[in-house]
């Protein structure tokens, strides 16, 4: 069960150390107020060793074309596999493109975001993420951490390949939203899906880079159990001064993130924060802890973060990609 792999995750990844337990703290992140701000609330303001830097230099990630491994090429398959094998000995980044996405439903998961972030607060609290829960919108994660608040509204939801005919993120959005939302929930539900084949495709990839059958880990991650986060990172007035989401390892087993044309995203890469440009037709696939793990740490699983800025929102979708709860993770035999 996703909750499962969460709870989990609480134990691995980096949260901020005073993660808020029980007391709800009144701060209020409604960013249709604080994005004209020019003194942001000292809870937002990240240490001077985390602050954002400056011209950043670009991170150098292979752009993987999955439109001959997708129509079955040997060639073009061994060649994909071997720009993933460098990449995640490197950092575990790496950018898909041509990946049979459609892209009306790329188009059309960006445009309900902009639908429902920027909807009063009350109406997206209708979806309010509560203490303990992993699932909802979020503000900031006031009333889960006190200082070092991330720059963000997020929407958070399950979604399952277990059942093909479960509509189970579909559902979840209608009954938080509302019928006059039911098209959310329809598109987001057939993004997850989308979200789903595209990384059973990059397993088989991952695996033959990593030199085991090719099956094993589309089979391993078959019936899915994963998470969908949608990422708003409203502008800023000091953008130096905080950041859209903290440092972290992701701690699933692979993110497809898809970044709008507003660049954000940093990797932790010999000692120095790099930027990855924003590539609208491309998908930012990144090893997670987990499947670090699975490979036995022959990949890397590589700490990143967002900045924001003070002129432009900025959104991005990630897919994280979680085995069922109750699988055990260890690496195929060929790794041991
Ligand atoms: C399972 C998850 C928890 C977080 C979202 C996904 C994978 C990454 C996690 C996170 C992004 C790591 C940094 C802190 C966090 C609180 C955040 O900034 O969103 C984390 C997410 C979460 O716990 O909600
Ligand atoms: O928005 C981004 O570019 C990164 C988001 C991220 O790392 C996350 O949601 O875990």
């Amino acid at each position: 069960m996703a909750i499962d792999c969460i709870s989990n995750i609480a134990s691995m990844t980096h949260y901020p150390k005073d993660e808020k337990k029980d007391e709800q703290k009144k701060l209020v992140f409604d960013a249709s107020v604080l994005k004209f701000e020019s003194q942001i609330p000292k809870e937002f303001i990240w240490p001077d060793d985390e602050k954002p830097s400056a011209n950043v230099p670009e991170l150098q990630v292979p752009l993987i074309d999955l439109g001959g491994f997708l129509s079955g090429d040997p060639v073009a398959t061994m060649e994909a596999s071997r720009f993933i094998s460098e990449a995640c000995q490197q950092h575990g980044f790496f950018l898909v493109v041509n990946h049979g996405v459609d892209a009306k439903l790329l188009a059309d998961a960006h445009k309900y975001m902009d639908n429902f972030f920027l909807l009063p607060l009350r109406q997206k609290q209708r979806a309010q993420r509560k203490v303990g829960e992993h699932c909802g919108y979020a503000s900031s994660f006031t009333g889960r951490f006190s200082t070092k608040l991330p720059w963000k509204e997020t929407l958070s939801f399950r979604y399952s390949a277990e059942n093909n005919s479960s509509k189970m993120v579909e559902d979840y959005l209608l009954n938080k939203m509302g019928n006059e939302l039911r098209l959310l929930g329809r598109v987001y539900q057939d993004y997850c899906e989308a979200m789903s084949k595209l990384s059973l495709g990059i397993m088989e990839l991952l695996a033959i880079s990593l030199g085991v059958g090719r099956a094993h880990f589309r089979e391993f991650f078959d019936k899915n159990d994963s998470i969908m986060r949608l990422n708003y990172y409203p502008p800023c007035q000091k953008p130096d001064l905080t950041l859209g989401t903290g440092p972290h390892c992701d701690p699933t087993s692979l993110t497809i993130l898809h970044q709008d044309r507003v660049g954000g995203l940093q990797v932790f890469v010999d000692n120095e924060w790099h930027s990855i440009s924003p590539n609208f037709e491309a998908f930012v696939v990144n090893i997670g802890d987990t499947f670090m793990a699975l490979s036995n740490g022959r990949y890397k699983s590589c700490l990143h973060r967002a900045v924001v800025n003070s002129h432009k929102p900025r959104k991005s979708l990630a897919f994280f990609l979680c085995p069922e709860g109750d699988k055990v993770v260890t690496p195929p035999a060929e790794l041991g």
